[in-house]
């Protein structure tokens, strides 16, 4: 059997990503603690896994990946008949799907991981304080693209479709982390948003996800 590993840091949003994929195909996996805070990842052996010295790395037997998204894609494509299907083979709904990967990508993971940085890791991980302005500027910000959310869940009860798919998963890290701060309010102000919010947080395979992250500590 294939041994699959993943390298990062505990608090690390793309490794979240990456293991909750895991947990939603039901796939074994050994989580290798990569120490962030003494460079690790910026030295071998962590390089030969990912030259651009960025958790998490990913390894399933022979085959070496790093980029969250490329990795949770390889994932629900090479597991497609085990666990959650994640991805549509309907051509046209695989279009939309591919819309909703890319609008994470580049509209709300830009403004989210601004807010989760400046809220919640910054000053977690004792690297500073909060800059509001930062703050402020990005709530506008994801505040624009959770209007299209609005809209589109008010037709779609998930992103890509009636289905859960990776084009929602790949929201997870950031959701739970600015959950309970005061970035929550764009959230709980978007009734669909917000159910959706609480529909995929609730997921078991997310919840293992928070259980593995605190034992990893
Ligand atoms: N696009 C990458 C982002 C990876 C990333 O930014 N990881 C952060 C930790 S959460 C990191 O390794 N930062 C250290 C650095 O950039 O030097 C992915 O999705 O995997």
């Amino acid at each position: 059997m294939a041994v699959r590993k993943v390298h990062a840091s505990n608090n690390s949003e793309p490794a979240m990503r990456v293991m909750a994929c895991l947990n939603e195909k039901e796939l074994a996996f050994q989580f290798v603690s990569v120490d962030m805070k003494v460079g690790e990842h910026k030295r071998q052996p962590f390089l030969s896994l990912n030259p651009f010295g960025q958790v998490p790395a990913f390894e399933d037997g022979d085959l070496t990946l790093f980029e969250s998204r490329a990795i949770t894609q390889y994932i629900a494509t090479e597991y497609a008949n085990q666990g959650t299907e994640l991805l549509y083979s309907d051509s046209k709904k695989k279009a939309i799907l591919l819309v909703w990967l890319e609008i994470e990508s580049h509209q709300f993971d830009p403004a989210a991981a601004k807010l989760t940085w400046e809220i919640v890791l910054k000053p977690m991980l004792g690297m500073g304080t909060t800059d509001f302005a930062v703050v402020e500027e990005n709530e506008s910000k994801l505040a624009n693209v959770l209007d299209v959310y609005e809209s589109r869940l008010a037709k779609s009860k998930y992103l890509a479709g009636d289905s859960f798919t990776l084009a929602d998963l790949h929201h997870l890290p950031h959701i739970q982390y600015l959950m309970g701060t005061r970035s929550w309010k764009l959230f709980e102000s978007r009734s669909h948003v917000h159910a959706w919010a609480a529909d995929i947080t609730a997921r078991p395979a997310w919840s293992k996800v928070l259980i593995a992250m605190k034992t990893e500590v």
